[in-house]
């Protein structure tokens, strides 16, 4: 059945992939004025679990505002859940313009070398990475468990070091549904791609960082701190302008050369 799959070929370049739609510092650039604008809703005690339904309508509130849209999940043609782009009102705009950034992909990162097994079984949610860092964007179940265990374990102070409310049905960052971006199929091609982008510790500030919704599965080498730790992300992002209420779907399938 493989050889029947569709696939995205990509070339690295001197700064990254070459497939890249925007450059890296644009996405960074999106991502960070929407953490921005999102940080007045972490003020509020929103790890209790009745609050979150009205954050996640105001964070939903407030993408759109900064970004033009909102993503969400709900249930796909494709079966199960997919992500669709919307806009209030009006369904015939286009409500994604090419290069913006529409998700992020939440969860446990793995290095190549680390045991995965138990977690990847029936799991459909895990992301290889180009380098072989494995994200595991499970809600459910044992990932969920590991995610919040080492979310707890790198707790700063009172400060929570990622987000982990995509766990729920609620995140708090409405862009860290990227899981359930479903894949291409005939008749309906892509219209994201996934950009990876290295994190440095110097580029994101703690506020920004619990609005991310990637953290190490172990701790950091004995000496160096959580916070010298770059992170990994991995960014959904519009190859082409999108209209309000189509599903954003991407291609699994990609062979690094
Ligand atoms: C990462 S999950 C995506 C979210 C999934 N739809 C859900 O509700 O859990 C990947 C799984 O979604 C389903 N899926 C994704 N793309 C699909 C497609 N084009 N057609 C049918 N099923 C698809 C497959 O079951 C796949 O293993």
């Amino acid at each position: 059945m493989l050889h029947t799959r569709s696939v995205r070929r990509v070339g690295e370049g001197e700064s990254g992939q070459c497939d890249e739609v925007v450059s890296r510092d644009e996405v960074l650039v999106q991502l960070m004025t929407l953490t921005s604008a999102l940080h007045h809703l972490c003020h509020h005690h929103y790890h209790q679990s009745s609050l979150l339904p009205s954050l996640h309508q105001q964070a939903l509130d407030v993408m759109e505002r900064v970004c033009g849209f909102r993503v969400y999940r709900t249930p796909s043609p494709l079966g199960g859940l997919g992500v669709v782009a919307a806009v209030s009102g009006d369904g015939s705009v286009a409500a994604v313009k090419r290069g913006q950034l529409v998700g992020l992909y939440p969860g446990t990162l793995y290095l190549p070398h680390q045991p995965i097994f138990f977690q990847s079984i029936n799991n459909s949610f895990i992301f290889r990475c180009a380098d072989g860092i494995l994200i595991d964007g499970n809600d459910k179940r044992i990932s969920k468990f590991l995610y919040k265990s080492c979310c707890g374990r790198d707790r700063i102070g009172m400060m929570p070091s990622a987000d982990d409310t995509w766990l729920t049905d609620h995140p708090i960052n409405p862009l860290n549904v990227g899981q359930y971006v479903n894949n291409q199929s005939s008749g309906c091609p892509s219209n994201v791609v996934y950009q990876e982008v290295t994190l440095q510790p110097w580029e994101a500030s703690l506020e920004e960082r619990r609005l991310l919704p990637n953290l190490w599965y172990s701790n950091p080498p004995p000496g160096i701190s959580l916070l010298d730790l770059p992170i990994r992300l991995v960014a959904l992002v519009a190859t082409r302008d999108i209209h309000s209420g189509e599903e954003l779907l991407s291609d699994y399938f990609t062979v690094i050369h």
